[in-house]
């Protein structure tokens, strides 16, 4: 291309830009009015922000892609949101984890984002008020549910406001070469999602499970022939040459993480409703529970049992079934549900990600 091909596209570009300038702003104005008419109600509307995206994903005619088309956006709502009131966020730290990573997914980097040591301290956090929201992972494709959050999902009084998956890329770093490496760090779950390619590769290294990949990326950067398995991110946060990228088993690796906070979220046209239901100890009584959402013409998208934790052998069930809880046929389920069961807790109607 001649520079002066190149000027003239620049001048355009330019030009675009002053007027995104202009209508960023003006939409941030908007905003900011929506803020004043809220009068203290919750600045973020879940279910609005999902049927922004919605729409434009629908409308988008490329050649940007749908996912870079929700980022923006995303980003975009952060900052008006942020006129509105900053918003602050808990997650499972520290600062660099997958969890960051979901957070800043959903809710964009104009947000306050407070790193947690636990999936506990999380809720405390949102529970005393001290955070709006929080988020938890609950789910891995390949390694299954997050036990110690479904367990606090129980106990809680905070409600589901949504939900985000997030593909999951672990890469293995170290100051060291494959043939040196003797020990490898990182969170179990991780080592979990790597397993089949540290037995073909590093079947006599040891495997050594700490509290976060962060935790881990931080030890391989001090210690010879020892290597941790962990996001990029981590490699450039500790300065550990990466070795190896992509080594999880399943290429579609994702994380599903959750938002928590003190809010019920109104329907947006395509959501989805988390329930924890228990059985009476008699037979055909799971079968019981699972008959009103067919009989109602309710889907059923995940069912996962936990020990109850009241008594030995005892079993509660996290549901989630496609629809909004205020939706009809889905109160209708519900309701019919709360009959059979022995004990029925509505998690919270959120957005299907978008
Ligand atoms: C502007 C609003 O407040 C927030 C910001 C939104 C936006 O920037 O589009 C959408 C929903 C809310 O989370 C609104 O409620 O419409």
């Amino acid at each position: 291309m001649s520079d002066d091909a190149l000027k003239q596209f620049r001048v355009q570009i330019d030009r675009i830009d002053d007027e995104l300038l202009r209508l960023f702003n003006q939409r941030a104005a908007l905003a900011q009015q929506i803020g004043h008419a809220k009068q203290g109600g919750a600045v973020l509307r879940p279910e609005r922000e999902a049927q922004v995206l919605r729409r434009l994903n629908e409308a988008n005619q490329g050649p940007l892609p749908n996912g870079s088309i929700s980022q923006l956006f995303t980003e975009v709502m952060s900052h008006c949101r942020a006129l509105e009131a900053p918003l602050s966020i808990a997650y499972l730290g520290p600062a660099g984890s997958f969890t960051e990573a979901a957070a800043l997914k959903r809710f964009g980097h104009a947000s306050v984002c407070v790193p947690c040591a636990s999936i506990d301290e999380v809720f405390r956090k949102v529970e005393s008020n001290e955070v709006r929201y929080g988020v938890v992972p609950v789910e891995n494709s390949t390694e299954g549910a997050v036990g110690r959050t479904l367990d606090l999902m129980l106990q809680s009084p905070l409600k589901l406001c949504g939900e985000v998956p997030l593909q999951v890329h672990q890469c293995l770093m170290s100051n060291s070469t494959l043939a040196e490496v003797r020990r490898v760090y990182s969170h179990p779950q991780s080592l979990g999602q790597c397993q089949g390619w540290l037995n073909a590769n590093l079947p006599h290294a040891e495997r050594i499970a700490v509290s976060s990949n962060s935790e881990a990326a931080r030890l391989a950067s001090q210690q010879a022939d020892s290597a941790a398995v962990a996001g990029k991110q981590a490699s450039e946060r500790f300065d550990v040459p990466l070795l190896v990228e992509n080594i999880e088993d399943d290429p579609r690796n994702t994380t599903r993480f959750l938002v928590i906070g003190d809010q019920q979220v109104s329907p947006s046209g395509c959501d989805k409703t988390s329930l924890v239901i228990s059985a009476a100890n008699r037979p055909g009584a799971v079968h019981d529970l699972l008959t009103p959402l067919a009989h109602h013409g309710v889907s059923m998208t995940k069912l996962e049992s936990r020990p109850a934790r009241s008594g030995l052998w005892e079993y509660v069930f996290f549901v989630d079934i496609e629809g909004h809880q205020q939706d009809t046929k889905v109160a209708a389920a519900l309701a019919e549900l709360g009959q059979v069961a022995s004990f029925v807790k509505v998690l919270g109607s959120y957005p299907v990600a978008v």
